[in-house]
């Protein structure tokens, strides 16, 4: 008689924990309680968030809409990204990596330009104030990164992230998104954090715990709508990686933004349109124990990607991180299923926050 029973109960459904359902997290205190995020409102001087907008609307020009083979057909992602490096200033990092995409090796990355360069000081200070007050995972990167002075002069603590590298996506009007997903670990390494900067029209901002697969029966995962505003910043932190999966979905509407002053160059009396776009900048730290160049190759030799292994993560003492082959995104969805767990000792990797190998 299932017509009878209540319509959302868990019986109803024939299993499973109750659902919640979904939260909108609208104060950065909300933000910190339910996910592994924070959340900071006004983030830099407006003028600087203003321009960078005006900066990276421009450089949208070029921007690409990504490309890959999903099972038997190309799939192409419904917004527009690219990817930029910082000034290569400490260990020529940059200058001597191969980058890759979607299984695809890419043209050399552009590099930041000047007002990013500049937001990015302010990013760093946060990311480094917010991360000194969090207890820090083993895994984590362990060590100052080289040469912390040249962007951070007035710091009084130690430095232990930085933004070398960046990607950058404009969503233009309501139905440009990104689906579900979680940001590979290559470069970034196990419990990475990863800065995110928004800009222009305001966007949700989705977010959703993967359970582990022995906690099924016991609980359920919920949805977090994060609404982003202009000159906010969100912090993915350690641990959102391996835990939660996050998104743009596309919405029904949006507000117009309105920019303070119309853009660079234009005559006096010319005034400010308005953009239905959102520019994200998501700053990284590419960790130098897990440099382009030690990236595994598969046998389709393509360099692997790594993932966490988000269902089965309490298994072990430490989550588990598996390498795996990614040359089927590009070579007619045919790749080699080349995969093994990472291992940081016989690989070599670290210094680790947690002292391990
Ligand atoms: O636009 C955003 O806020 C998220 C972008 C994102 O998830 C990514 O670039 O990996
Ligand atoms: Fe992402």
């Amino acid at each position: 008689m299932s017509l009878l029973r209540p319509p959302n109960s868990a019986e109803s459904k024939g299993q499973g924990p109750p659902k919640s359902p979904p939260l909108t997290l609208t104060t950065p205190a909300m933000v910190a309680k339910n996910t592994p995020c924070t959340m900071h409102l006004s983030i830099l001087p407006p003028e600087l968030a203003t321009r960078l907008f005006y900066t990276m609307i421009e450089e949208s020009g070029t921007w690409q809409r990504n490309k890959w083979w999903l099972f038997d057909r190309v799939v192409e992602s419904p917004h527009r990204t690219s990817f930029y490096v910082r000034q290569a200033d400490d260990d020529g990092m940059h200058q001597a990596a191969q980058y890759w995409y979607n299984g695809r090796p890419t043209d050399p990355p552009k590099q930041f330009p000047a007002a990013m360069a500049e937001a990015c000081e302010y990013i760093e200070r946060v990311v480094n104030a917010e991360m000194r007050k969090r207890s820090r995972f083993a895994l984590e990167w362990g060590e100052e990164p080289a040469d912390p002075a040249s962007d951070a002069k007035d710091m009084t603590e130690p430095v232990i992230w930085r933004a070398n590298v960046a990607a950058s996506n404009r969503y233009e009007g309501t139905q440009e998104s990104v689906g579900f997903h979680t940001d590979q670990l290559t470069n970034i390494g196990p419990y990475a954090t990863i800065a995110s900067l928004s800009l222009g029209t305001a966007r949700v901002f989705r977010l959703r715990e993967v359970i582990p697969t022995d906690e099924r029966d016991k609980r359920s995962a919920r949805t977090y709508n994060i609404p982003l505003s202009h000159n906010s910043l969100c912090i993915m932190h350690a641990s959102c990686q391996e835990t939660f999966k996050h998104c743009i979905p596309p919405q029904r509407t949006i507000d117009p933004f309105h920019p303070s002053f119309p853009p660079p160059g234009s005559s006096p009396d010319t005034s400010a349109p308005a953009f239905n776009s959102r520019i994200n900048i998501t700053f990284r730290f590419y960790r130098p124990d897990f440099h382009p160049s030690t990236t595994p190759k598969c046998k389709c030799d393509v360099p692997c990607i790594l993932r966490p292994d988000m269902k089965n993560r309490y298994t072990g003492v430490e989550t588990k991180y598996w390498w795996t082959c990614y040359a089927g995104a590009q070579n007619d969805g045919k790749g080699c299923n080349f995969w093994k767990v990472m291992d940081v000792k016989a690989e070599g990797r670290g210094p680790f926050a947690g002292g391990i190998a």
